[in-house]
């Protein structure tokens, strides 16, 4: 069975590759929301996969380190966009969640990505 958390943090960035005009070579902010999903059988007596509060616990080095940052500072977050970032995140997550199974990253409510480790 695959259960998720929803984690959310607020980051500056632009996108330094995008052409020339594009409005997200700006200055800007989101609100950030990443969906963390992780698959594995049910434990029989726990009845849960694993317990929630274990995977806030992995994400929260995560959150300190992106929460109230410019993105574009950060070791390979040079170029933020979405797909970067879940990699990113992705890269740091898995060796603490190995059962991480997909990872969603909204920058609004409209558009994101999710990446499943290919
Ligand atoms: N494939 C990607 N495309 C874009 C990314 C990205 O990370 N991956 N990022 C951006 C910008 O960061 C932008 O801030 C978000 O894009 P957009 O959805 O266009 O945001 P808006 O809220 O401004 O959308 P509108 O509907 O046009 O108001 C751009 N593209
Ligand atoms: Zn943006």
């Amino acid at each position: 069975m695959e259960i998720f958390r929803e984690f959310t943090f607020e980051a500056a960035h632009r996108l330094p590759n995008v052409p020339e005009g594009h409005k997200c070579a700006r200055l800007h902010g989101h609100s950030y929301k990443v969906i963390v999903h992780v698959e594995a059988p049910v434990d029989p007596e726990a009845g849960w996969v694993m317990d929630f509060g274990d995977l806030k616990k992995a994400f929260k080095p995560l959150e300190a380190r992106l929460d109230h940052y410019y993105l574009n500072d950060i070791e390979g977050l040079e170029n933020p966009t979405s797909e970067v970032l879940a990699r990113w995140i992705w890269k740091r997550l898995q060796p603490t969640l190995p059962a991480l199974s997909a990872l969603t990253v909204r920058e609004t409510c409209t558009s994101g990505c999710t990446y499943r480790g290919e």
